[in-house]
Formats: C-alpha cells, sequence, structure tokens
C-alpha cells in the first residue's frame, strides 16, 4: 500500500488539529530570543498558588494563545516572568495568572496533541501493521514473483548455458571442420605426394613387370623352342634306339640262330666221327670178319650172317652215311649259305655296329646336348618359376599398389570433395563478393617517385587483410591515414603465383558448376591488365587467365578418370564506348551488333558472338594474344598503354558423366575493366574524354549495382550500363564473384588509391546472396 496514500485518523473535536511541523519547532530557532532560563521551583510554588477561583470562563485555546502572543509552544513554555521589585503583587499576579492561562493553553494543546499523537501512533501502528500485512503479501507476491524470476533466470540460464554449449559446439564444430579441412588438406597433400609416388612405384614396377613379362614370354618361347628340339630329339633318340634295339634283336636272333647252327654242326659232326668211327670200327670188324672168314670156317655162316647183318649194318650205314653226308652236303651247303648271310650279317651287324657307334656317338653327343639342354630347360624352368614368382610377387604387389592407388585415389576424391564442401560453406559464410586488394611495385622498379606512405599490419587478425593508407590533405599539413581491411591484401612484392593461389578454389568451382566472376577494379595503371593477363611470354609473370586456363586443363584431366568429360568454349569481348566488341571475330571488332540476352535460367548470350574450343592447351594462350591486339588501348596521363575499354574473358565448361549421368555448367568469368579515373586527373580532351566518361559512367553503374544489392533494394538497376547488363548473372547472387583492387603505390595516386579503396570497402560489405552450382 502507497505510504502516501494513508489516512491518518482525526481525534474526536470540532477542529482539525495539525501535527506540529518540523517549520513550527524551528521558527522558534529562526527568531533571536534569550535562552529560557528554568523557573526556580520556589518561584514555581509560589507562582502556582491559585488565586481565588474565578467565575468559569472560556478556556482558552492555544490558537487564541499564539495568535495573540505570536509565540510557539516552546517560547511559551520557555517563556520567563520577570519582575521588577517595585512591581505590585497584584500587576504580578495578573501577569502570572495570563501566562498561566497561557500555559494552561499550551497544556492543553498538548495534552490534545499527545493524544491526537497518541491515536496518530495507534492508527499509525494500525496503519503500519495493515502495510506490514500488505507488505508482507506484497513481500510474498515479490517472494513468488523473485521464485518465478529466479526460475525463469534459471530457466534463461540453462538456455544461456545451452546456447553457450551450443555455440561453444559451434565453435568447436567449426574449429574441428576448420581442423579437419586443414587435415583433409594436408592428408590430401600427404595422398596425393602418396599417389604420386605410387604411381611413381607403380610405372616403376610396370615397367619392371613389362620387362620382366619381356624376359618369361622369350624365356617361355625359348623354354618351348628347348622342348620342342627336345622332344624332337627324343622322338629321333626314340626311333634310333628303336632302330638299334630291333638291329640288336636280329642280330641276338642272327646269332642265337648262329650259335643253334654251329650246335648242331657240332652235334652232326660228333655224329659224323662217330658214325666214321663205327665205320671204321665196322671195316675193321669186317676185315677183321674177313681175316676171321678166313681165319674160321665154322664161324663162316655166322659170320655170313653176322657179314649180312653187319652188310645190312653197313649198308644202313652206309645208307646213314649217306644220308649223313647228304645230310652233311646239305647242312654244309647250307652252312655255307648261312656263313654267307652270317657273314652279310657281321657286315651288317658291323655297319650296323658302326653306323650304331656313330649314332651312340651322334646320341652321345646328343645327349650331351640334351643334358646341357635339360640343364639349360631346368635352369631356365627355375628361372621362370623364379621370375614367376617374383612376377608373382609384382603381380600382387602391383594388385596392392592398385588397390592402394584406389584408395588413395579414393581418399583424394573424398578429401576433395570434404575441401569443396568446406571451401563453399566458407565462401558462403564469407558472403558472395569477397575482395582482394593489390598494390603493385613502383614503375620502374626503383624509380625516384615519390611513395604514398602505404602500411600492412604485421601482426593479429588484420595481418595480410590489412591495408594502411596515408593521405596528404590540404587542410593540415599532417597527412591522414585511413584503414582497410579485405579478404586478402597482396604487398607491391607479391608474385601471380602467390595471387594466383587464393583464386585457385574459385576457378575449381567453375569446374564444379558455379558461375565464377572476377573482375579488377582500380585506377588507370594500377595494374589490372598485369594481374589478369599478364606477360604472356614469361612464365612466371603470366596472369590470372591463363594459369586459371591451366588448372582448368589439369584439373579436367584428372577428373576423366572418373568418368567425366568436358567441353570448353571461350570467348572474349570488350565493350569500348558502350558498344560491345567481339574480341576473337573474324572481322574487325566492331562490325556486328552484339545484342546480350538472358534466358530464365540465368545463361547469358551475346548475339554473334565467337566462341573458340579451347580443349587444346596453349589455344587460350594464342587467343588471349589476338584479344590484347584487338583490345582499344590508348595513352593517357597515367598509363602510356591504357586500356580504354572492359574485357571480359569467359570460360564455358559443360561436364558431362557417362558413368553416373552426372551434368554441371559452369562459367568463368574473368573481367578486366578500365581504369578509374577522374577527368579533372586525366587531362582528357576529344575522343580519350568521351572514353573515360563512359567508363566512368559504366564504372558507377557497376557501383550503383552493388550498392543496391548491399542495401537489398527491390530494384537493382542492372540495365543502367552494357557491363552490369552482360554482368546481371554474376552479380545477382547466383555466382562466386571477386573483386581485385589494384592499387599504384605512388604518392600522387594517393587521392585515386582511397577512392578505390573506399569502393571496394563498400563491395566487401555487399553480401549478394548463396552461390548456386548448376548440376543436373
Ligand atoms: N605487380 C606488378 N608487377 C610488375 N609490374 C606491374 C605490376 N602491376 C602492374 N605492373 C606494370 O604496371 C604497368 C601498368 O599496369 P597495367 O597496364 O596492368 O595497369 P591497368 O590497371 O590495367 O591500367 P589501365 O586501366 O590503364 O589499362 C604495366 O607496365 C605493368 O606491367
Amino acid at each position: 500500500m502507497d505510504r502516501r496514500t494513508t489516512r491518518i485518523p482525526q481525534p474526536p473535536g470540532n477542529h482539525t488539529l495539525m501535527p506540529l511541523t518540523e517549520n513550527d519547532l524551528n521558527t522558534t530557532r529562526k527568531r533571536k530570543i534569550s535562552p529560557l532560563k528554568p523557573i526556580p521551583e520556589n518561584k514555581l510554588q509560589r507562582g502556582t498558588q491559585r488565586p481565588p477561583e474565578a467565575p468559569a470562563q472560556v478556556e482558552d485555546t492555544w490558537e487564541a494563545i499564539s495568535e495573540e502572543t505570536g509565540w510557539t509552544l516552546k517560547e511559551c513554555l520557555n517563556h520567563k516572568l520577570l519582575f521588577k521589585k517595585r512591581d505590585a503583587d497584584k500587576a504580578k499576579n495578573q501577569v502570572m495568572g495570563q501566562h498561566l492561562r497561557r500555559l494552561r493553553a499550551a497544556g492543553r494543546h498538548l495534552l490534545t496533541e499527545k493524544e491526537r499523537l497518541e491515536l496518530d501512533v495507534e492508527s499509525l501502528q494500525s496503519c503500519l501493521a495493515t502495510e506490514e500485512a500488505a507488505r508482507a503479501a506484497e513481500a510474498q507476491d515479490h517472494v513468488a514473483v523473485a521464485d518465478a524470476l529466479q526460475r525463469s533466470i534459471a530457466d534463461l540460464q540453462e538456455r544461456l548455458s545451452g546456447q553457450e554449449q551450443q555455440t561453444a559446439q559451434q565453435l568447436a564444430g567449426k574449429e574441428a571442420a576448420a581442423e579437419e579441412l586443414r587435415l583433409c588438406q594436408s592428408q590430401v597433400q600427404a595422398a596425393q605426394g602418396n599417389a604420386q609416388r605410387l604411381q611413381h612405384e607403380l610405372a616403376c614396377s610396370k615397367e619392371l613387370a613389362a620387362d620382366y613379362q619381356k624376359q618369361v614370354v622369350s624365356l617361355t618361347e625359348l623354354h618351348q623352342h628347348a622342348q620342342k628340339y627336345n622332344s624332337q630329339l627324343q622322338e629321333y633318340n626314340n626311333s634310333l634306339q628303336g632302330e638299334v634295339a630291333a638291329s640288336a634283336a636280329s642280330l641276338a636272333k642272327l646269332q642265337a640262330d648262329k650259335n643253334s647252327w654251329a650246335q648242331d654242326m657240332a652235334e652232326m659232326r660228333g655224329t659224323l666221327t662217330a658214325l666214321e668211327a663205327n665205320m671204321h670200327a665196322a671195316q675193321t670188324s669186317a676185315a677183321n670178319a674177313e681175316a676171321a672168314r678166313h681165319n674160321a670156317a665154322g664161324d663162316a655162316a655166322r659170320l655170313r650172317s653176322e657179314l649180312s647183318c653187319l652188310t645190312k649194318e653197313r649198308d644202313q650205314l652206309l645208307l646213314d652215311l649217306a644220308q649223313l653226308k647228304e645230310e652233311v652236303a646239305r647242312y654244309k651247303a647250307c652252312t655255307g649259305q648261312t656263313v654267307e648271310i652270317l657273314e652279310r650279317e657281321k657286315e651288317l651287324k658291323a655297319q650296323l655296329q658302326s653306323q650304331n657307334q656313330a649314332q651312340a656317338e651322334v646320341q652321345a653327343g646328343l645327349l650331351v646336348e640334351l643334358a646341357v639342354l635339360r640343364e639349360h630347360k631346368a635352369l631356365s624352368e627355375r628361372l621362370a618359376a623364379q621370375q614367376g614368382g617374383e612376377a608373382g610377387q609384382l603381380r600382387s604387389r602391383l594388385a596392392q599398389v592398385e588397390a592402394l592407388l584406389a584408395a588413395a585415389e579414393q581418399q583424394v576424391q573424398e578429401g576433395e570433395r570434404t575441401r569443396r564442401k568446406l571451401h563453399n560453406t566458407i565462401l558462403e559464410l564469407k558472403g558472395n563478393i569477397r575482395v582482394f586488394c593489390r598494390v603493385r611495385p613502383l614503375l620502374p622498379a626503383g624509380s625516384a617517385c615519390a611513395v604514398a606512405q602505404i602500411q600492412y599490419p604485421t601482426s593479429g587478425d588484420l595481418k595480410g587483410r590489412g591495408i594502411e593508407l596515408q593521405v596528404a590533405t590540404v587542410q593540415s599539413q599532417q597527412p591522414q591515414t585511413y584503414d582497410f581491411a579485405f579478404d586478402r591484401v597482396f604487398g607491391c612484392a607479391a608474385k601471380q603465383e602467390e595471387v594466383f593461389e587464393e583464386i585457385s578454389q574459385l576457378v575449381q568451382s567453375a569446374l564444379d558448376g558455379y558461375k565464377v566472376c572476377i573482375f579488377a577494379y582500380g585506377q588507370t595503371g594500377s595494374g589490372k591488365t598485369h594481374t589478369l593477363v599478364g606477360m604472356l611470354g614469361s612464365a612466371d609473370e603470366r596472369g590470372m587467365i591463363p594459369r586459371a586456363m591451366d588448372q582448368v586443363f589439369v584439373e579436367a584431366k584428372a577428373l576423366e578418370s572418373q568418368g567425366w568429360n568436358f567441353e570448353m568454349r571461350a570467348s572474349m569481348l570488350e565493350i569500348y564506348n558502350e558498344e560491345i566488341r567481339d574480341l576473337l571475330g573474324k572481322g574487325p571488332p566492331a562490325s556486328k551488333k552484339h545484342q546480350v540476352s538472358h534466358d530464365d535460367k540465368g545463361n547469358t548470350s551475346v548475339a554473334f558472338l565467337e566462341s573458340v574450343d579451347v580443349r587444346r592447351p596453349g589455344k587460350v594462350g594464342e587467343l588471349l594474344a589476338k584479344a590484347m591486339k584487338q583490345r582499344a588501348v590508348g595513352a593517357t596521363a597515367a598509363n602510356a598503354h591504357s586500356s580504354r575499354s572492359h574485357m571480359v574473358f569467359q570460360l564455358t565448361i559443360a561436364a558431362t558423366n557417362a558413368a553416373t549421368g552426372q551434368q554441371a555448367t559452369g562459367t568463368l568469368n574473368l573481367i578486366d575493366l578500365a581504369g578509374s579515373e577522374r577527368l579533372s586527373k586525366s587531362q582528357a580532351s576529344g575522343e580519350r574524354l568521351k572514353e573515360t566518361q563512359n567508363i566512368n559512367k559504366s564504372l558507377s553503374a557497376l557501383g550503383d549495382v552493388i550498392m543496391a544489392l548491399a542495401g537489398k533494394e527491390p530494384h537493382v538497376p542492372y540495365r543502367n550500363s552494357k557491363l552490369t547488363y552482360l554482368l546481371q548473372p554474376c552479380l545477382g547472387g547466383d555466382a562466386k564473384t571477386l573483386m581485385f583492387v589494384n592499387v599504384a603505390p605512388e604518392a600522387e595516386a594517393a587521392q585515386e588509391s582511397l577512392c578505390s579503396l573506399r569502393f571496394a570497402a563498400k563491395v566487401n560489405a555487399c553480401e549478394i546472396g548463396t552461390a548456386r552450382r548448376n548440376v543436373k
């Protein structure tokens, strides 16, 4: 309850009692009065002696007394009655009576005041009690509210900590992703190194394997020849051995025949000898018998019979002999024939033996040869087996290497995919228009012209990203410093290679099916053409366009192994005085009307624009050289060969994967803008003036488009210039866009550099949406 609204109960009575205020009391202090001395006891006693009872009268109110005397209560109470000796008692009594009246009034007033105050105190106490109760209730409410608040705070804290955790997790995730990216990159590098090493090893192994294969083939051929020769020899040997065996068998048979015949002859000779002996014995006995006949008469018959018997026997024997003779003759004839045969056989045998011997010699030679060949064959076989084993080992190693290579390639592909994903995420997180600043060196190097004070932060977050430019002002002697930060700042010592490394990821995106737009902005002579085109003949000084083309070729070649096939066409045009000219056309650049049109899929076409197949490396160099010859250049105050037009190099990459059926169409636009320059500074006149005006008009139209995009305005004035209309799909959020802001280091160019850097800072703050990949 509000204390100020507490009603204080009024004391009873017909008048309103006002509480004594500090003001009342202070009135006393303000007045100059002498301090009241206390009234001595004896005087008071004397003074309090009641005068005779006066008739009842209306008692004075303190207000009346106060009005009458002008005293405050305190003054009244402290009032000292002063009497002179000569004052009469009556007068004294009167004065005292008056004062008593006043004191009574004051006492009553004080009593009422006291009562009122007591009442006040009571009412205040009751108020206090109610208020306390209300307070307690309020406090309880507050406690409840506080509890609720505590709970919601706890809840919020919990959510906060949850969000903090989430943020921490996201940060950790981001860091992990960055770490993973780094890891992936190092893995990719390692895997690429590995893959290269393995490819080298594979190539060596393949060569070795091919050599071994050749050796194996030649040895196998040799082996086959040897086997064939061997089998032929064996066949010949077999036939010879067969012949030898047949000859030996026939010889053995002849020998056996001869032996049996010799045996038969010996037996016959024995029988003949026995028969001859018998015959001789018979003849002897016949002679003996004849003698006996002569000698013995009696025995003549017996002897005769014996004789006839013997004659018979002799006849028989003679018959037998004749037969035997016949047989011997026959045998003789036969034996003679056999001998002849035998002789012949012997001769034959001798021949055969000599032949056999010769054959045996040949055979021995052949056997030696065979043994040698066998040894050779065994050696070859061992070698072949060894080589076969080695070839097997090589084959398995080859298979391992191929598997490793495949795994490495897969890893590389996966790493590549992760890298692309992370890269795209990073680009998307960064916003789509990124800005790189490049400061060119002094020209010619080391020349004596004054150098603008350009500093680059060497530590902290802005290292590699910050640039500080000091510009002299007319008003003060102290130059003014302007700080800028971009996605990357390249000092005057930066090489083309270093610059290209930073944009190579973007070039890769064109192969992945994105529209990529890289343009160079800056004052005349600040190094735009040098950055994008460079010196075509020099390997080190080649600009972003030839380097981008090299990368596209290399990557496309690498992707061919994954089934991708690329079609690449390039066109080059310039916008000169708001007119499009074909820099690769057959006729003069301004011979045709080139109308720009966009279809609803964001594809741009320029009528009658020559587009050239650039799948042959080196073709782009020729095209660039041709285009640079055709391009409109002229001498300006800042550059003897100033480009007076915007040059657009466009590469369209149509990728198809026969294996997966995927299709992607990417575009890489590299734009060398004409130099920005203030008219007052360019000192241009005539045709140069018109060029400068057109250049400035289109550059300011580009600025307007970027500002409208940055401000997310409903209308973006693309149609205000040919340049912005041509680049509409690239600027309008579909593409990944990068701007180089080129800066000249000379002190006299500081003001122009400041303008360029300011423009670039606005562009850097511009988010144009998420790039879209054109993939089917
Ligand atoms: N980084 C660099 N290193 C060495 N020389 C450079 C560098 N940048 C520019 N130059 C030289 O500076 C001169 C002017 O450069 P360039 O023609 O590229 O400027 P520009 O911005 O294209 O000029 P304009 O807009 O007038 O065409 C050239 O001679 C070029 O070789």
